[in-house]
């Protein structure tokens, strides 16, 4: 058996995915796979950190394993990224949308775990991100796309490989996260 595993964190926009991930990796030390996106930084984020930050051009020349649009920004991926993390870690964390998150179910199989972090109102999720102090004319946007939409509800496909966690309450999520970690 590989002792090598991904956490695949997936669910809508503000549900709280980055929160856990960081959490996941603060206490246990997961390596975090930083992917890459065309979408402009927000304060605070930094390139090489929180992603690799590209303009169309240098996105088109990487050798990506996915890659999505997600609110007119491209995002991607790569099995270096991967490679990178695990030579750290052998347990590695990474976030995506679902499309990517099924995406990585496809090709890693039982090496890839995947976790749906949803909230039970949605009108959470826009005070999140607006509270996060991201702007509110591009949080408006992001509400409007089909990506966003889409990903509100975890997809037919996930439904039988991703695990949900409720991020209602953080203190609870961080205890399920605390529960999941001991059965991998
Ligand atoms: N349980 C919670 N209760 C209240 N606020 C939370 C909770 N979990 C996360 N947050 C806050 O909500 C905001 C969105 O969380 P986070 O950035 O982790 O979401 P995300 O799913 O990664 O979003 P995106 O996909 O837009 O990047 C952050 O400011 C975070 O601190
Ligand atoms: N399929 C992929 N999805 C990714 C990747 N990197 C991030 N994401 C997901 O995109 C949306 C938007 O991210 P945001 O940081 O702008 O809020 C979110 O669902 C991320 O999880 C990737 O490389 N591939």
């Amino acid at each position: 058996m590989d002792t090598k595993k991904l956490i695949v964190i997936t669910g809508p926009a503000g549900s709280g995915k980055t929160s856990l991930r960081d959490y996941v990796i603060d206490k246990y030390h997961a390596a975090k796979v930083i992917t890459h996106t065309t979408r402009a930084p927000r304060d605070g984020e930094q390139n090489g950190i929180d992603y690799y930050f590209e303009n169309n051009e240098s996105f088109n020349q990487l050798h990506l394993l996915e890659h999505v649009e997600y609110s007119h920004a491209k995002y991607g991926s790569s099995m270096e990224g991967i490679n990178e993390a695990w030579a750290k870690n052998d347990l590695a964390i990474i976030v995506l949308d679902t499309l990517g998150a099924a995406t990585y179910k496809e090709k890693l199989g039982d090496q890839a775990i995947v976790w749906f972090v949803q909230v039970n109102d949605p009108v959470i999720l826009r005070e999140r991100m607006i509270k996060r102090g991201d702007d509110i004319e591009r949080v408006n946007q992001r509400i409007c796309s089909n990506e966003y939409k889409r990903d509100i509800e975890i997809p037919d496909n996930l439904k039988n490989v991703a695990t949900i966690i409720e991020n209602n309450d953080w203190q609870k999520a961080q205890n399920q996260v605390d529960e999941l970690i001991k059965t991998i």
